[in-house]
């Protein structure tokens, strides 16, 4: 098997945040906003401004539907203006402002990176190690440590607890599968990465830690929130409002493990 490719976060290509989002979204007129909320002049503009696209041709209608919507989508136009990689960083904004996951000192696996938003999220909010992984490069992030890789590989959670110099205190997991168009086949596919995810997280985790994964509303899984009820003190389902309303998608967050209740239900099993 390739070596996984680790990268280090100090290369000059790195194209974090040209400033900090909580700081660019602060005006006299709204003191207590931070980044989680959007800036409200881009939201205003890409309200009032619906760009067209002149032409269709030789785009399928999904592919077509997909560039109006990134187009008038006022999270892209914020991610963009604020130097973040990705829309998605706005929803870890959002659950880390409700949930209070990222701290100083924090240790934090970024499972499924690319492009690099949530890794950015993290080293911005104060984390001391960051480690982001993905099956597809991601372009350096300064703060942060980044390998190319599957997380599935059993080499993986030794080696990111090495780079991390110990246990992780957040697994975060925005994985998402390729999807075939097929509801229920690309459902099982992201459940099944969450559960992936749980079980690597399981592995990673310091006593205390948290987990944040993407899940699919729909009915497997219960199996993964039963197991996670009993490894961690809280579980909650969230739905950031930069999540898209037509998504099914939701994130489950769980704090507290307790490594000593997942041990005994395994002997109990
Ligand atoms: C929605 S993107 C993540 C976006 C990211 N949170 C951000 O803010 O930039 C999902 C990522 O999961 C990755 N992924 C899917 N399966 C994976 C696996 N088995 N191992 C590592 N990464 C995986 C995909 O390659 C994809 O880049």
């Amino acid at each position: 098997m390739k070596p996984p490719r680790s990268r280090s976060g100090s290369s000059s290509k790195d194209t974090g945040p040209k400033r900090i989002p909580g700081k660019a979204l602060k005006s006299a007129s709204n003191p207590g906003a931070d980044d989680a909320t959007l800036d409200s002049a881009t939201s205003r503009t890409a309200r009032n401004k619906t760009v067209s696209l002149r032409t269709a041709r030789g785009r399928t209608t999904a592919q077509q539907r997909w560039l109006n919507r990134q187009l008038n989508d006022p999270y892209v136009a914020a991610a963009r203006k604020q130097g973040w990689r990705s829309r998605a960083a706005f929803k870890l904004i959002e659950i880390d402002d409700r949930f209070k996951l990222i701290e100083a000192g924090t240790r934090i696996i970024d499972l499924g990176a690319a492009p690099g938003g949530w890794t950015q999220v993290a080293v911005k909010r104060g984390a001391k190690h960051v480690v982001g992984l993905d099956l597809l490069p991601v372009d350096p992030v300064a703060g942060a440590e980044i390998i190319e890789g599957d997380f599935t590989d059993p080499e993986m959670p030794d080696r990111l607890k090495e780079m991390l110099g110990g246990p992780a205190d957040l697994v975060m997991s925005d994985m998402a599968p390729n999807t075939t168009g097929h509801a229920a086949t690309d459902h099982m596919r992201i459940m099944g990465l969450a559960e992936g995810a749980l079980d690597f997280a399981f592995q990673v985790l310091a006593e205390g830690g948290g987990f944040i994964a993407k899940v699919f509303q729909g009915g497997s899984e219960k199996d993964i929130l039963d197991l996670m009820k009993i490894a961690f003190s809280s579980v909650k389902h969230v739905k950031p409002p930069a999540s898209r309303k037509e998504s099914s998608e939701l994130y489950v967050v769980a704090t507290g493990f307790r490594p000593d209740r997942l041990a005994e239900s395994r002997r109990n099993a």
